[in-house]
C-alpha cells in the first residue's frame, strides 16, 4: 500500500464520529466513510442488494425497489445470527470498495477512515493512528432519539451489538471525549490535525524519524504496556512472516519503573538480511529507518560489535524506538533477560530508578547529558552479571 497516512476513526453509534470526521475533512483530510459505502453497495440493481433480498426476503424492499432500511434494521438487530448473516454479505463488498478508494488517494493524503466497526473487526493494526470518539451511553441514546428520531429501543439494540468501552480503550491512540459541547471536541480535533496528523503524515511520506526526545524521566505510566502492544500489533502486521517475535523491552516495559517516555520495542528476525527485507514495510507502517550503521556495544573485550537496524516512530506525539535484531547477537538476549530479571526484582528496580533520578538531577544541574548514558550503562553492565546468575538459577530462557 502507498505510504499515505491512514487514520482509523471509530466510536459507538451516536458518539460523534461524523462530527469529528467532517471537521478533519474541512482541514484537508480525505474521508472514507464506511456507512456511506455500505449504502452504495446495496443500491438498486447491485449484486449486494440481490444477496440481501435472497437472505432476508422481499419484505426488506421498499415499493420503489430500493432497500427498506428500517425493515432490514429490525431484522438485523433482532438477533446475533441475522446480524452476522447481513455482515457476511455487506462487509466483503464494503472492504473491496474501501481498498479501491484508498488506493486512489494521493501519496500525501491524510486518509480518515470513518469506520463504525473498526474494533469489532480487529482492524486497528492496519492504521497508523486510531482515534476513538466517545460519549456516555445515555448521552448517545438521547442524541440518537432527539436529533435523529431513532426509537430508543433501536438505539440500545445497536449499542448492545457493538464493542465495549474496554475494547475501544485498548486500541485507542487518541481518545476524544464528546460528552460535552461540540466546540470542545472540535477544538481538540483542530489541535490533533495541526500538532499530530500533519507532521505525522510528512514524517511517514519522507521517511523521516520524529525528533529525539528530551531525556526527562517521567513516573511509570500504567498504559505503557498497552501502548507498546498497539505498536507491536502494527509492526507484526507490517513485517509478516519474516518476523520471528516482537517484544516490549527497555525501561517502559518494567512495571513501576520511572523512565523516559519512549517505548523500546525489539523485533526478532533471523538475520540482518531479513531486517533489510522488512525495512520498507516497517517504514510505511509509520516507523522510518534511522540511517546509519547501528551497533550494540559488546560486553566482552575484543568481541566484535553487534549490528542491528533501528527504526524510529514517525508519530510526533508518541516516541517509539524499534530495535531489529537477530537472536544470534548477545544484545538480543540481554534485552529480554534484563527486562525479565528486573521485573522479578523490585529492589533492583528501585535502585535503578534512584540512580536514574540522581544522574538526571546531576546532569540537569551541570547542563550535560552525554555522560548520563555512560554512567547508567555501567550500573546496567554490573546488573547483567547479577541477572546471569539469576538466569542460570531459574533456567531462564528468552
Ligand atoms: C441495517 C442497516 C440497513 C440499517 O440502516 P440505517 O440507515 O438505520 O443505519 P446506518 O447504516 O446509517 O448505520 C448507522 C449506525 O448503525 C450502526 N451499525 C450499522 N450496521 C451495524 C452492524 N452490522 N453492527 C453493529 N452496528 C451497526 C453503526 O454505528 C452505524 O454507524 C444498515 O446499518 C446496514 O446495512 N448495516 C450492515 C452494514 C454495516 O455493518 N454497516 C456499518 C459499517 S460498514
Ligand atoms: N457534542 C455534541 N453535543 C450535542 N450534540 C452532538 C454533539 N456531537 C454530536 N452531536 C449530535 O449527535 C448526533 C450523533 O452525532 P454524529 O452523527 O456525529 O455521531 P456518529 O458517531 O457519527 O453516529 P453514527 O454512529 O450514527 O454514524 C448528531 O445528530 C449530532 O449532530
Amino acid at each position: 500500500m502507498a505510504p499515505m497516512l491512514r487514520v482509523g476513526l471509530t466510536g459507538g453509534i451516536g458518539a460523534g464520529k461524523s462530527t469529528v470526521a467532517t471537521r478533519l475533512a474541512e482541514h484537508g483530510a480525505v474521508l472514507v466513510d464506511s456507512d456511506k459505502i455500505a449504502r452504495e453497495v446495496v443500491e438498486p440493481g447491485t449484486p449486494g442488494l440481490a444477496a440481501v433480498v435472497a437472505a432476508f426476503g422481499e419484505d426488506v424492499l421498499a415499493g420503489d425497489g430500493s432497500l427498506n432500511r428500517p425493515a432490514l434494521a429490525a431484522k438485523a438487530f433482532a438477533d446475533e445470527e441475522s446480524r452476522r448473516r447481513l455482515n457476511g454479505i455487506v462487509h466483503p463488498l464494503v472492504g473491496a470498495r474501501t481498498a479501491e478508494l484508498m488506493a486512489g488517494a494521493a501519496a500525501d493524503a491524510v486518509i480518515v477512515h470513518d469506520i463504525p466497526l473498526l474494533v469489532e473487526g480487529h482492524l486497528a493494526p492496519a492504521y497508523h493512528l486510531v482515534v476513538i470518539v466517545d460519549a456516555p451511553m445515555e448521552v448517545r441514546v438521547r442524541r440518537l432519539v432527539e436529533a435523529r428520531g431513532m426509537a430508543e429501543a433501536d438505539a440500545r439494540a445497536r449499542i448492545r451489538a457493538q464493542a465495549s468501552d474496554a475494547q475501544r480503550r485498548a486500541v485507542a491512540d487518541v481518545w476524544l471525549d464528546n460528552g460535552g459541547a461540540q466546540d470542545i471536541v472540535l477544538a481538540e480535533v483542530d489541535a490533533l490535525w495541526a500538532d499530530r496528523l500533519v507532521p505525522f503524515e510528512a514524517n511517514v511520506r519522507l521517511r523521516r524519524p520524529r525528533p529525539p526526545m528530551s531525556p526527562v524521566i517521567t513516573p511509570y505510566d500504567t498504559t505503557w504496556p498497552m501502548q507498546a502492544e498497539r505498536q507491536l500489533a502494527r509492526l507484526r502486521q507490517a513485517a509478516g512472516d519474516r518476523l520471528l517475535r516482537a517484544d516490549h523491552i527497555g525501561s517502559t516495559s518494567v512495571p513501576g519503573l520511572p523512565a523516559k517516555d519512549v517505548l523500546d520495542l525489539q523485533l526478532t528476525v533471523s538475520s540482518l538480511d531479513d531486517a533489510d527485507a522488512i525495512a520498507g514495510a516497517v517504514c510505511d507502517a509509520g516507523f522510518p529507518l534511522l540511517e546509519g550503521e547501528w551497533v550494540d556495544d559488546p560486553q566482552e573485550d575484543g568481541a566484535a560489535p553487534w549490528p542491528k537496524r533501528v527504526h524510529v516512530g514517525a508519530d510526533p506525539k508518541r516516541a517509539v524506538n524499534v530495535h531489529v535484531r537477530s537472536p544470534e547477537t548477545p544484545s538480543w538476549r540481554l534485552a529480554l533477560l534484563f527486562r525479565d530479571w528486573i521485573r522479578a526484582h523490585p529492589q533492583e528496580r528501585d535502585a535503578y530508578a534512584e540512580l536514574k533520578q540522581q544522574l538526571a538531577r546531576k546532569h540537569a544541574a551541570d547542563g550535560t547529558i552525554e555522560h548520563y548514558a555512560d554512567e547508567k550503562q555501567s550500573w546496567v553492565n554490573a546488573a547483567f552479571t547479577r541477572a546471569e546468575v539469576w538466569a542460570a538459577q531459574t533456567s531462564w530462557t528468552p
